[in-house]
């Protein structure tokens, strides 16, 4: 596996793609040169009905045939953030036995009993690790305490998560499971997490070219994996719960970092507001793909030129358990939030902002940000 030190190496990181494309084909050498470009718009996803997150083939930036297309490609991926928020990734090369491996001893985890479980529970927003319980967290867009929790006490959450950090951190531990409760679980998503940070990694050199930053901009300020492997697991559920007004399997709400990587299983129910129109429209699971959005800082970074797009969980098409009520099935999924470094100043990149366009925020810390923002959102 590729770490930050073999990030020459790319194509060996490749070779375990399932794609026979991006396998056979030779990573070139970086050869970007900013060039200063006006930002262009596409027009046909600003009606709710041709509304899409576009799909983009990862495979050619990675592996490129030509470095016109790799540049091509961040040009798409960049275009796609502008005005969606969220793109889907396809031959993104983390293999479909990874991911099956990650939601099996997600699964295992959950199932445990509920006293082991609580053992582990999530207490500090400056640790953001542990076990967090239905009813804990409240994700919504709102910043006022008693908004919060009214929200929660009203119309928590349906879901359980598992948050897991870097696990070298000096200050703050990982609150694993003992290894005989929940074998391979450890390593499972020690492996995952390095392999989704390498995954950030090149994104953000993807962005760096679609911004018209240097390739390597963003390298020295999210090398130090100050991010958030969130586990998450939705239960089976009344739909006529589901429906109530402002109940959600995960309540509107926009992600705090750099980019989220998501992985869902075949259920369905994510749903991404049209930025537009502001009607949610469905995101629903494409096979083989990752989809990946935007987070509040990554748009405070550009100065709102990449957008940090509102999206939610909530009921999927139901299974009928007689002829008045529905079931919503149970449904996993597996959240990566990508983070800069903790240290690192967020302030507006520097092809963000001129005469025209200044910048709209202040410089903010990555630490101070997510931590003020998880405090308010969860009970603890
Ligand atoms: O479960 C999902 O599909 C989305 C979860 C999510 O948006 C989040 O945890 O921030
Ligand atoms: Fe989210």
């Amino acid at each position: 596996m590729m770490n930050c030190s073999s990030r020459g190496k790319l194509s060996s990181f490749f070779r375990t793609s399932s794609s026979s494309r991006s396998a056979c084909r030779q990573y070139i050498i970086p050869s970007h040169q900013p060039v200063r470009r006006l930002a262009s718009l596409a027009q046909d996803v600003r009606s709710d009905s041709t509304f899409r997150i576009p799909i983009v083939d990862f495979g050619r930036f990675m592996s490129p045939n030509s470095p016109r297309e790799r540049e091509d490609t961040a040009n798409e991926i960049v275009a796609a953030f502008k005005e969606v928020g969220f793109v889907y990734l396809s031959n993104h090369g983390i293999s479909k036995s990874t991911t099956d491996q990650v939601f099996e001893r997600s699964a295992a985890f959950f199932g445990m009993p509920m006293d082991v479980k609580s053992k582990l529970a999530w207490d500090d927003p400056r640790s953001n690790r542990g076990y967090v319980e239905q009813g804990k967290e409240r994700v919504t867009q709102s910043s006022d305490a008693a908004e919060i929790a009214e929200l929660r006490a009203k119309a928590p959450d349906s879901k359980e998560t598992m948050e897991i950090g870097r696990d070298w951190d000096s200050t703050w531990k990982n609150k694993w499971p003992k290894e005989q409760g929940c074998p391979g679980f450890k390593s499972t998503m020690l492996e995952f997490f390095q392999t989704c940070h390498e995954l950030h990694f090149q994104i953000m050199r993807s962005i760096a070219i679609g911004l018209d930053l240097q390739e390597t901009f963003f390298d020295d300020k999210i090398h130090e994996q100050y991010h958030n492997l969130r586990l998450l697991s939705y239960p089976a559920i009344k739909t006529e719960i589901l429906r109530k007004e402002g109940q959600a399997r995960a309540g509107a709400h926009s992600d705090y970092g750099t980019l989220t990587l998501l992985f869902q299983d075949s259920v369905g129910g994510l749903e991404v507001q049209n930025p537009h129109t502001q009607q949610f429209q469905p995101a629903a699971p494409v096979p083989g793909t990752i989809v990946v959005n935007v987070g509040d800082l990554l748009s405070r970074w550009s100065n709102d030129i990449l957008r940090s797009t509102l999206h939610r969980v909530v009921a999927p098409p139901a299974t009928k358990i007689n002829d008045r009520e529905q079931m919503t099935p149970k449904r996993q999924s597996i959240a990566f939030f990508c983070n800069p470094n903790g240290g690192a100043l967020v302030d507006c990149l520097p092809s963000c902002h001129d005469s025209s366009r200044t910048k709209k925020y202040a410089p903010v810390t990555t630490e101070q940000y997510i931590v003020q923002r998880l405090s308010e959102t969860y009970n603890y």
